[in-house]
């Protein structure tokens, strides 16, 4: 493990002071920060300070706004562009009246290319339709006609082209590019059948029509963590205290529409994404509550954080529950690395049934309060070392 530090505050601008608690080892350091009290006021993670760190001049926009600037999957049809036609013509100027064909070749047309950019967050913005730039017409005096430039289509990193249920490219890295439909080539002008035999050919052809195709876009958040969990089990209270991101908190069940991701920064500038998925239920495989449309964006993620409600007579049915409709998506899905949030400590039956999870479970459990930021530290240097674990796995950082 690097000695790098590890940074457990961040500055309270509404009070003016800048606290940090810096520790050299991350491992030992989750064991020895059993941090509660007073010693609060140093959480990156505590409400207030996630309050004080957004713009207060901004307005946040209320989930039914997020939910229709997020498109997380699009049909759209590519027509590319079409050749452009060759001329049939003859050269001719005074005193040189049979000067031979002289008709140019049409254009190609152009080409669509799909663009993972990481500043794209949502498919909102894709059209039904694209169609490419035609090839210009072949001109006289042997003139080419110009070829129609490439269209390209900025989509989020994490979209998945499909096309009759089959996967063609998951374009998962910002610039990754994706030649969907090509271009048509460029009629043959006459000058080009001009030969030994055939001093004058009349023969000019027409340029090719584009490839066209009908593409479905999928997109599956990209995010090394995620929280799973029923509906009402605090996962965005949570994202809200330990990230930058601003999902909307309310007590209602789905309030959560779409995936929210945040970002959780540590001190050797090293950044960790974490998915707000939206509420589970049982029944979410066979499309019951939000269905399966979200549980794709669970797929992406290395390792799992099953937040689990303790205000709930009884909070381990529901992480069996939860292994049991990822399992039914994707076989396998739950046995990511994974660790088991046990949220609302901050209330009064919490630590008794904390006990009883504990006992029926095996995995280690994170007690945590969203609302008071009670443990969050844990919490965070845990993902951190899960983060630590898929690098090493991996061998290379990926940093999306
Ligand atoms: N007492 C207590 N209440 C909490 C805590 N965390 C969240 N809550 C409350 O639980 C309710 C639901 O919180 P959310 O963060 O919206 O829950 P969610 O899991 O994102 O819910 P969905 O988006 O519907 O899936 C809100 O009223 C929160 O204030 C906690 O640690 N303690
Ligand atoms: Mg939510």
């Amino acid at each position: 493990m690097s000695s790098v530090g590890y940074i457990i505050g961040h500055e309270v601008r509404r009070q003016e002071v800048r606290v940090f608690c810096y520790i050299s080892s991350p491992v030992s350091a989750a064991w020895k920060l059993q941090v509660t009290g007073g010693v609060r006021g140093v959480s990156s993670s505590c409400t207030l300070c996630a309050k004080a760190r957004g713009n207060p001049k901004k307005r946040e926009m209320s989930e039914k706004q997020l939910t229709r600037h997020f498109v997380d999957h699009r049909h759209v049809k590519l027509v590319a562009g079409s050749g452009g036609k060759g001329l049939c013509s003859f050269h001719s100027e005074p005193r040189k009246e049979w000067g031979g064909p002289d008709g140019g070749n049409g254009g190609d047309g152009g080409s669509i290319v799909m663009k993972a950019d990481r500043f794209v967050k949502s498919l909102a913005q894709i059209l039904p339709i694209y169609k490419g730039e035609d090839g210009q017409s072949g001109g006289s005096k042997n003139c080419y006609g110009r070829n129609g430039s490439p269209t390209f289509i900025s989509v989020p990193v994490g979209t998945v082209v499909k096309e009759e249920g089959r996967t063609i490219v998951d374009l998962s890295e910002h610039g990754q590019e994706y030649l969907a439909v090509f271009g048509g080539a460029g009629g043959k002008g006459n000058r080009f059948y001009l030969s030994n035999e055939n001093r004058a050919p009349m023969t000019a052809t027409s340029g090719m029509v584009g490839q066209e195709r009908i593409l479905l876009l999928e997109l599956r958040t990209m995010a090394h963590a995620g929280l799973v969990g029923f509906p009402n089990a605090g996962k965005s209270s949570l994202l809200r205290a330990i990230s930058n991101a601003r999902p909307a908190v309310a007590a209602y069940p789905f309030t959560t529409l779409n995936p929210h991701v945040g970002i959780v920064k540590y001190r050797d500038y090293e950044q960790v994404a974490v998915a707000d998925i939206p509420g589970i239920i049982r029944g979410a495989h066979l499309n019951r509550g939000l269905g399966l449309s979200f549980l794709r964006h669970i797929e992406r993620c290395r390792f799992l954080l099953f937040v689990l409600d303790l205000s709930t007579p009884e909070p381990w049915t529901q992480l069996q529950h939860l292994r049991y409709e990822l399992d039914q998506y994707d076989p396998g899905l739950s046995q990511r690395p994974q660790a088991i949030i046990a949220n609302k400590i901050d209330l009064p039956e919490a630590r008794k049934k904390l006990e009883t999870l504990r006992s029926h479970v095996t995995e280690r459990v994170i007690p945590v309060s969203a609302l008071t930021g009670q443990n969050t530290e844990e919490l965070i240097l845990h993902l951190r070392e899960l983060y630590d674990g898929y690098l090493q796995g991996e061998g290379k950082p990926t940093r999306w």
